[in-house]
Formats: structure tokens, sequence, C-alpha cells
């Protein structure tokens, strides 16, 4: 099969769909792999790397996307990339359709077999291709809440750990998932007064056999989140629904009792936030200021450490991109994760929470599958 590697042409988005090791086992069994010219270059994999590994670069990114039958990307095709994308080619990729309406009928429309790595499932609920970069926005959320605190950088001048005599930065973590359990372990670090909410009781007891009394849990309800909100300096906001629109957890009613100079950080903004009044936001501009609240609402916030990210993310959608190269239909029909993967083929719609997310035709998965041809 031939697998293109385009360059990422998201605002501030560095990462790159396969490193050029990754690119040299696809090479070594059989495959064809093209890579944009320089697409690596800001995850420190250079042309000179894939073109060892045995890839073909190429300068004209028409060409790619025109010869591969394969598009390994890292973020939501946008602009140029929609008119390219075509029947008969699978794009593999983050895709976050439930969050925005256009790109989700462009993609539908375009007739290829859209795969996306947010909602490629494992039986136990598990979410392997989210995970990696779940783990980073986790980590990388108290960090970015602590950077926008300080009065230089437009916050309110708190210090996250506090000081002997002056309290820490009551932190409120609304999801004990990837991203809010990451999350918890960095404010915790950090030495931060945290609290983390979540409906699954589970998650909020194995939180609390690992940090004991240094973490506060409790349970996610609208009266309970309105008690902890009010008392917080930082809100973190990780809640998914997967392949659905994130619900909407700091509502209208909640943010005028926020206290002024509340940071928000909507790490769940790719699915639409979770927060009334967050929309989404890039890595040069990455705040806003509205009646006192701080917004931090990045979408691609691990295309801010794009070596780390990349490889993360190319060691855990390698295993399913040799399964993709042998024939996506054929791949999914075997392989019921990967399956879960699928938004849409020849033209429908297969992903529920998108259908009703935006009120679209809903077709049955097992019947794309079993009618898919590679
Ligand atoms: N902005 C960015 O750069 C990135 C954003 N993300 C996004 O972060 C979000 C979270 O991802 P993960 O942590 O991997 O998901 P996850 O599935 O591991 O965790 C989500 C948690 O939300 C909980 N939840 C659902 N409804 C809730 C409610 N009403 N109240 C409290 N908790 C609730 C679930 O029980 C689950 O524990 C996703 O939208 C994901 O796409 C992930 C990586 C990067
Ligand atoms: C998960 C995602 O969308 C990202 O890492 O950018």
């Amino acid at each position: 099969m031939i697998i293109g590697i385009p360059v990422e042409i998201k605002d501030d988005e560095a990462r790159v769909g396969l490193t050029h090791a990754g690119a040299a086992e696809l090479v070594a069994a059989g495959h064809t792999v093209l890579v944009e010219e320089g697409a690596g270059a800001g995850a420190r994999c250079f042309d000179e790397d894939y073109a060892a590994a045995g890839a073909e670069i190429v300068s004209d990114v028409e060409e790619l996307w025109e010869r591969a039958d394969l598009i390994v990307k890292v973020k939501e095709p946008i602009g140029p990339e929609l008119d390219r994308l075509r029947e008969g080619q699978t794009i593999f990729t983050y895709l976050h359709l439930a969050a925005d309406e256009e790109l989700s009928r462009r993609v539908v429309d375009s007739g290829a077999t859209a795969i996306a790595y947010e909602t490629v499932q494992l039986e136990d609920g598990s979410l392997p291709l989210l995970m990696p970069m779940s783990e980073i926005a986790g980590r990388l959320a108290p960090q970015e809440a602590a950077h926008y605190l300080m009065k230089p950088f437009g916050g309110p001048g708190r210090l996250m750990g506090g000081v002997p005599g002056v309290p820490p930065v009551r932190t409120l973590i609304l999801g004990a998932g990837t991203v809010g359990s990451h999350a918890a372990k960095v404010a915790v670090g950090m030495g931060a007064d945290v609290t983390i909410m979540d409906i699954n009781t589970q998650r909020l007891r194995s939180l609390d056999r690992e940090y004991g009394t240094r973490i506060r849990t409790h349970t996610s309800s609208p009266a309970h989140i309105l008690e902890e909100a009010r008392e917080s300096d930082v809100i973190i906001g990780t809640v998914l629904i997967p392949g659905a629109r994130t619900p909407q957890l700091i509502t209208h009613d909640i943010l005028p009792e926020l206290k002024d100079g509340v940071m928000l950080v909507d790490v769940a903004i790719d699915q639409g936030g979770c927060f009334v009044g967050s929309r989404p936001t890039y890595h040069h501009d990455p705040i806003y200021h509205t009646e006192g609240r701080t917004y931090y609402c990045v979408g691609n916030m691990p295309g801010a450490v794009p070596v780390s990210a990349t490889t993360a993310l190319t060691d855990q959608t390698l295993p399913y991109i040799k399964l993709l190269a042998e024939g996506p239909f054929e791949a999914m029909r075997a392989r019921r994760d990967l399956a879960l993967g699928l938004q849409a083929a020849n033209g429908l719609l297969v992903e529920p929470g998108v259908a009703e997310a935006f009120n679209l035709p809903l077709a049955d998965l097992d019947e794309v599958l079993a009618a898919g041809r590679d």
C-alpha cells in the first residue's frame, strides 16, 4: 500500500503522523511511504532520516495526496486538505468530528474511509490512541495554568504551590480519566490544593489509593461542581463521552459564581469544550479574558512538545497502521477496537455521537463494514 505523511498545516502544529523509525518498519513490510518534504522537522525527524529509512520524500503535496491510499496524520484535515480527501482513500488521524459540523459534513461527503484515533477503543473501554496525547495534555495543563496565573502573563499573580504562610492555589479537575489523572499528578507535584471529580467512582478510588490525603475526590454532579467550582482558583476540564460532544459542566448558572481571576483550562475543547464561554485557541495566542476569567483552550496542546509527542503517538499508532496497510476494511472486520475508530466511509456516517450532535443520518457500522471493499 502507498502511505502518505503530509506536513501538518494546523496553526502551531509541529507533530508529524509517523516517525522515521515507524517509516522503516512499514517499508520493511513492503509498503511505500511518501513523506512530504519537511513534514517531520518540528519533531526532529528529518528528510534524510526518512530517506535512510527507505521512504520517498515528495515536495508536491498534491502529488502525495493523489498517490496515497492511506493518509496518516495528527490533526483533522483542514482547508485544502478537505478538497484533497477522496473516495477510495483512507485517512487515519485525530478527527474530533463532534466538535465541528462543517468538518463532519465535509469528511462524510468526501467518500473517504475516515478513522479517528480518538475513538479506537479496546474491550475494557480504554482509548489506546487518545491515551498518549491525553497523558501529555494532562501533564501540561497545570503547567499552563501556573504560567498564566503569573502577573506578567496576564494572571492575577498567584503561585500554584503557595509558600509557608500563604495557601496553595485551589485546583479543581473535572474528569479523572487519562488527562485528569495526569493533571492531578503534576498539580500535586507542584504543591497545589487539588480536588478531582468524576462520575466514575472506580477512577476516584484509584486516585485515592495513589495519593491518599494529598488529593480530595468528589463525585461529579451539578450541585457538587457548583460547591467546588466557586472555591477554585484553577479549573481544568477533562471530561469525555467518546465520540460525542463534550457535556458542559461549568454552565451559565455556575459561571457567575466563580472567583474573580479564575483560570479555566479547557483540555476537552477538541470535543467541544466543557465550560460555557470556551472557544478554541492556538499556542501563539492561547488565552483570552472574559469578565475576570481567563480561558486557555488550546485544542492541540501536545503540539507544544512535538518531539516527545510524535514518538509517543507513533509508538501506539504503528501497530494499527500496519493492519490498515494490509486493507482497511479487512482490518476493521477482524479487529473491533479498530472498527470503533471508523467515523465515515463511502459517504455514510457511522459515529452515533456525531449524528446526534448535528442531527445527521446515521448508518449501521456493521453494515458499512460488511459492504466495504479493499
Ligand atoms: N486539548 C488537547 O490538546 C487534548 C485534548 N484531549 C481531550 O481531553 C479529553 C479527555 O480525554 P481523556 O482523559 O483521554 O478521556 P478519558 O475517557 O480517559 O476520561 C474522561 C473522563 O471524563 C469522565 N466524565 C464523563 N462525564 C463526566 C461528568 N459529567 N463529570 C465528571 N466526569 C465525567 C469519564 O468518567 C472519564 O473518567 C478528551 O476530549 C480528549 O480528546 C486529549 C489530548 C489532548
Ligand atoms: C488528542 C488531540 O487532538 C491532540 O493531541 O491534538
